[in-house]
């Protein structure tokens, strides 16, 4: 039960219409046990590779609006790996709880995380899940006075043309199942990615222009418990 002070969110399965006012969610349109090609290609893909592939194009944004950023510094498409390994989870009251400690977003750049296959002990033990957490970003808080110029560009924490700190009593979790990824749109404030079970290896692409808080923004944040355990799995 969560006290006066806390924020209690409770983890649903990610589906692409839930996730949508927060990004992209990556999924294959194909059952795992699809060994052929579909014919005729359904709705919205194609048949490639000489028809032993189905194609799905622009599935999600890979966009840059560094342009608008108050330094105008260029921003370069960047590709990463990140391997997640599995978040320590509390135990209150028979759930399974993960503490939401930091918030970031990336005020100027899609982030798209991309799960490579789930390494080999997957085969013994459950593949790793992504709990998947986005909040909607509140309005700008009223500026500071005008401070003397200097000769860096002055950029005011957290404010940005995409809104200020991240609206906590409206955060969202939800339980990505493996195979699935996401695209958290322009600005989105998102937790660093929570893995449990396994390792997930992802790839992420973006862009960056290597100027800090032009790349990202980070808040603390104390008081938000999501509740992972007992979520059900996604009907796409
Ligand atoms: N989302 C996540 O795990 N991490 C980042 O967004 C990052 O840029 O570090």
């Amino acid at each position: 039960m969560a006290s006066l002070q806390t924020i209690e969110i409770h983890a649903v399965p990610l589906t692409p219409t839930d996730f949508a006012p927060f990004g992209t969610v990556l999924f294959s349109p194909l059952p795992p046990s699809s060994t052929t090609p579909p014919l005729p290609p359904p709705s919205g893909s194609i048949s490639a590779n000489q028809g032993t592939a189905l194609k799905v194009s622009d599935i999600a944004p890979v966009t840059s609006t560094y342009n608008a950023s108050p330094s105008g510094a260029p921003a370069k498409p960047s590709m990463s790996l990140f391997s997640c390994f599995p978040r320590t989870l509390r135990t209150s009251n028979g759930q399974q709880i993960f503490d939401v400690q930091v918030l970031e977003r990336h005020p100027f750049t899609t982030q798209t995380f991309i799960p490579l296959a789930s390494p080999s002990t997957a085969t013994t033990s459950p593949a790793g899940e992504a709990i998947i957490i986005v909040a909607p970003t509140l309005p700008n808080p009223p500026r500071p006075p005008p401070s003397p110029p200097t000769l860096t560009p002055y950029f005011p924490q957290l404010q940005s043309k995409n809104g200020g700190p991240p609206d906590l009593r409206n955060l969202k979790a939800f339980v990505a199942e493996p195979g699935m990824g996401v695209t958290y749109g322009v600005g989105t404030w998102h937790a660093p990615m929570v893995v449990v079970g396994q390792r997930v290896d992802y790839v992420v692409v973006q862009h960056i222009s290597g100027r800090g808080e032009e790349d990202c923004q980070e808040v603390d944040v104390q008081g938000v418990e999501i509740v992972v355990e007992g979520t059900e799995r996604a009907k796409l």
